[in-house]
């Protein structure tokens, strides 16, 4: 059994539509779903805002299935992968996971856990935040409450990142 954040996140095309096509993917193991914001770009390619949505799904298999069904909408979202941090349809990070009880810790380049930019980005622990006020993450530097991070981010990334509505769930978050 495996606990999992991820967050969702889509400056290109049907940008609300794409974060609600992850959202009906896991509907079945949906424990929590943040808000949808609207964040600044990240990584410094100057591009339209995002959409971000991070989920808390929770399901038998391990962290590579999350990943692969990620993959799997990404492609179903004629997600392109032409600049490094640069405009997409749909991005499905995988931030961290937790199977039986454990913290999966890996430095895979293909999925490395947890994701090793994720504390440093408002786009994913502002909403992260929202959806599990009591979340911690791994860091090398050992786990770090969330809300902690939340508050060590600059100011004005943290204050950009904006709520700007709510995906339907049917009920199951
Ligand atoms: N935790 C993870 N979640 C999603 N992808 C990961 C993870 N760890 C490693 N990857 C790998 O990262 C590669 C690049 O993914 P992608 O193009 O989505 O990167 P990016 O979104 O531009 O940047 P970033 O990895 O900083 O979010 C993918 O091929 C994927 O295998
Ligand atoms: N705000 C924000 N910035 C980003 C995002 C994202 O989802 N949100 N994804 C990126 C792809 O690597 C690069 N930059």
């Amino acid at each position: 059994m495996s606990r999992a954040v991820l967050s969702a996140g889509s400056n290109v095309g049907d940008s609300l539509g794409y974060l609600r096509s992850v959202v009906e993917a896991f509907a079945d193991e949906l424990v929590a779903v943040s808000s949808v914001y609207a964040t600044p770009p990240w990584g410094g390619v100057e591009q339209d805002d995002f959409l971000n949505v991070t989920l808390l799904v929770e399901g038998p298999g391990t962290a590579r299935d999350f990943f692969e069904r990620g993959v799997e909408l990404e492609q179903a979202a004629q997600r392109t992968r032409d600049i490094r941090w640069g405009p997409r349809t749909l991005d499905v990070d995988v931030i961290s996971v937790v199977t039986d009880g454990r913290v999966v810790v890996d430095d895979d380049p293909t999925l490395t856990l947890p994701h090793p930019r994720a504390a440093e980005r408002a786009f994913v622990l502002v909403p992260w935040l929202e959806a599990d006020p009591d979340a911690t993450l791994w860091t090398p530097a050992g786990e770090r409450p969330v809300r902690e991070l939340v508050a060590e981010l600059d100011p004005a990334e943290r204050d950009a990142v904006r709520v700007v509505g709510r995906l339907e769930t049917g009920g199951r978050a």
